[in-house]
């Protein structure tokens, strides 16, 4: 691997501070337009989630992937029009040309009344335990996904030339959702599995939580074609562009391809928080340009294709 080759780090304090000058903030709006055109990956420091909370979120995975299997498939996505709850191992396949994903995964989105549920909005299964052991814990993290999901939506935005009026509607009660992931050790020496086989992110934008020393996340780079490894580092969070603003921004912010293979030796958990956006929503930078399909019909479309629920 060419050693100077990384995945750029980025410092959000300079925007994300209540008092942050106006120079700090296009500072760091250019490095975030220069990363997602060139990598499509940044790593983010000064993003104003404390290490605590995040740990609480690992070990809210740890507790809930060790409940008995049945325990977890009595939660199965599969039972749920919102496609919250339980994916077990294998029943993902995000590269076609790949074996299963070997991984196990539980969605978790905005709590949406019974009454009210359609596609990725409704109820979430949350599994039985203690409130201020899960669902404290995960409902205080993913408010703070929210937050710092739309203040990097803002400066995509910007970046790329637009008012931040552009983002009204596509921000309005979006749908955001936390995939709580477990990686088992990595035993296989097939070169065709993967935790997660190459793919890119099917929404907007993805911010990843990744234990610390637990290393696996690859992000392919187009420029000198090589899989350059993204360390997990305590409190570094990982920002990645997904499909819609990669179409929306006509190719200048780029959704590049990346994998995982557990290299640990030991359980390794993570837990993207991908952000679609408002599901009626169409293009908000260029309406009338591209193909005018909406936030729902893409998601939908992709999460038939990887749980094979629609012909590939
Ligand atoms: O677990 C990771 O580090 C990345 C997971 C991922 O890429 C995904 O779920 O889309
Ligand atoms: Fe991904």
């Amino acid at each position: 691997m060419t050693p100077s080759l990384a995945v750029p780090t980025i410092d959000l304090g300079s925007y994300l501070r209540p008092n942050a000058s106006a120079e700090g903030k296009a500072k760091v709006i250019e490095q975030v337009r220069a990363a997602c055109s060139e990598y499509g990956f940044f790593q983010v420091i000064g993003h104003g989630v404390a290490v605590s909370t995040q740990c609480q979120m690992l070990e809210c995975c740890q507790t809930l992937f060790r409940l008995p299997q049945e325990q977890k498939e009595e939660l199965s996505l599969k039972n749920s029009v919102a496609r919250r709850g339980y994916e077990r191992i294998g029943e993902q396949v995000l590269d076609s040309k790949a074996l299963p994903d070997q991984k196990e995964g539980f969605y978790i989105g905005r709590e949406v009344p019974v009454d009210d549920v359609s596609f990725l909005r409704g109820p979430n299964q949350w599994p039985d335990l203690p409130f201020t052991v899960f669902r404290e814990p995960v409902t205080a993290y993913y408010q703070h996904m929210l937050r710092l999901g739309n203040a990097l939506l803002e400066m995509l935005a910007i970046g790329l030339g637009h008012e931040l009026q552009a983002l009204d509607n596509f921000t309005k009660e979006p749908v955001v959702n936390l995939k709580l992931l477990h990686y088992p050790p990595h035993l296989s020496t097939d070169a065709r599995q993967f935790g997660a086989g190459a793919h890119t992110d099917f929404g907007s934008i993805t911010v990843l939580l990744q234990q610390p020393g637990k290393h696996g996340l690859q992000v392919y780079h187009q420029a000198s074609g090589e899989w350059l490894a993204v360390p997990a580092v305590e409190d570094v969070l990982i920002v990645n562009i997904g499909d819609l603003i990669n179409k929306w921004s006509g190719g200048r912010y780029s959704s590049t391809l990346h994998r995982v293979i557990n290299t640990s030796d030991d359980d390794r958990y993570s837990v993207p928080c991908f952000y679609h956006g408002n599901l009626s929503a169409t293009n908000p930078f260029e309406p009338g340009r591209t193909d005018g399909e909406t936030v729902e019909e893409h998601i939908r479309r992709k999460f038939d294709t990887s749980y094979g629920l629609s012909a590939k």
